[in-house]
């Protein structure tokens, strides 16, 4: 039970505030009940439960290793049932509806086209699925009163060799909602440079991408993520506190000049709290990094990662940070800002969406208090 210090910042009203999220993986989101269904349907015999809720907690409690490795094992059930056009129009299509019923007016997706090859789709049709998947949420969502918009990330694995080839689809269906790139996956033994022809590409494409780093290894994966391959903001990143010295006595903390770069240039950090103490990169929300990056005033944002895996959900996240953080509206709203301030869409369209609908809507939740 979550007891929160600013009373008026509980769950249900953190729902309504219009939230922004960057980092959230597709394979990482799927209802149990659909896992299940899809599961029946395709034939898989593997899952580790066949009762959605039994199958949640197991998604949960498998995912609580402290380890990055065993985390990314529990996906392959999750790949195994989207295989088939149908699986993935479902699931990208009921993902949609549950981040606008969360409340989420912007949100950008990400999943590996590679992993999705298995019953013999071709990447093009795997993006097409997922496409027309986010299409159908988003009407269904509009339709049930919750304005949401989607932009799609296409991630490459980061041990595997397709990056140049995921890179160039994502410049290919740039006008058709794919917004950016990413690389993900064990994160130890796999530098973001060993993809450095795929982000070099997409810089000379004009096209953005974000890169998993300073998740399960440290600052020289944030260096290179930023200054060999160019990454216009990083995934999780919360390793950068360690360039960073804070006094035991309280006093200013002191940035090395990593940290001073990152800041400086205000570097978006897509953090995932909930996800960072499952595998281990922190010991608790509590002690989650984020608290010290946003008093330093660093570009900070709030995600999800895997709300399944996590059993979480951005308002909960929020809802976790405000009672470890004692944050209220205006800290929301500031993470939220950041975020639509470094969402991979045209300037004036964030704006149009800070002015238009984040802005009013925290205004409003502030003054009905
Ligand atoms: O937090 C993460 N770090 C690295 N890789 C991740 C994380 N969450 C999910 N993935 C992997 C597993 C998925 O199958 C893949 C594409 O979404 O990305
Ligand atoms: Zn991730």
């Amino acid at each position: 039970m979550l007891i929160l210090m600013d009373h008026s910042l509980n769950l249900d009203r953190i729902r309504v505030a219009p939230k922004v999220l960057l980092h959230d993986h597709l394979d990482g989101g799927l209802r149990p009940q659909t896992i299940v269904d899809l599961a029946a349907e395709t034939g898989y015999d593997r899952l580790p439960a066949d009762e959605p809720e039994r199958l949640g907690a197991w998604f949960r409690d498998a995912s609580d290793s402290g380890s990055l490795e065993r985390y990314l094992e529990t996906f392959a059930h999750t790949v195994a049932v989207m295989q088939t056009r149908d699986a993935l129009v479902r699931v990208a299509a009921e993902c949609a509806e549950d981040l606008a019923a969360d409340g989420v007016v912007y949100a950008e997706v990400r999943y590996a086209p590679e992993q999705h090859l298995e019953a013999g789709l071709s990447l093009v049709e795997v993006i097409e699925a997922v496409q027309e998947g986010f299409r159908v949420g988003q009407r269904r969502a509009a339709a049930a009163g919750f304005a949401i918009r989607v932009g799609t990330l296409l991630t490459a694995m980061r041990h595997a060799a397709r990056s140049r080839e995921i890179a160039e689809l994502a410049v290919r269906y740039r006008d058709d909602g794919v917004v950016g790139f990413d690389i993900a996956g064990a994160e130890a033994g796999y530098p973001p440079t060993r993809h450095l022809d795929a982000f070099e590409y997409m810089r000379r494409e004009n096209a953005h991408f974000t890169i998993h780093a300073g998740e399960a290894f440290g600052l020289p994966s944030i260096w290179e993520a930023m200054q060999w391959c160019g990454a216009d903001r990083l995934g999780h990143g919360v390793r950068i506190v360690d360039d960073i010295e804070t006094p035991a006595d309280g006093g200013k903390a002191r940035l090395g000049r990593l940290a001073n770069y990152v800041r400086d240039t205000r570097l978006p950090l897509e953090m995932c709290p909930s996800s960072n103490v499952q595998t281990g990169a922190v010991e608790s929300i509590a002690a989650h990094p984020i608290g010290l990056l946003r008093r330093l005033n660093f570009r900070v944002t709030v995600n999800t990662d895997n709300r399944l895996q996590s059993h979480t959900s951005l308002s909960l996240e929020f809802a976790k940070l405000a009672e470890a953080f004692d944050y209220g509206w205006d800290d929301i709203q500031w993470f939220t800002v950041n975020a639509m301030k470094s969402a991979f869409l045209p300037f004036d369209e964030r704006l149009a969406l800070i002015n238009g609908q984040i802005k009013p809507g925290f205004a409003q939740l502030k003054w009905a208090e």
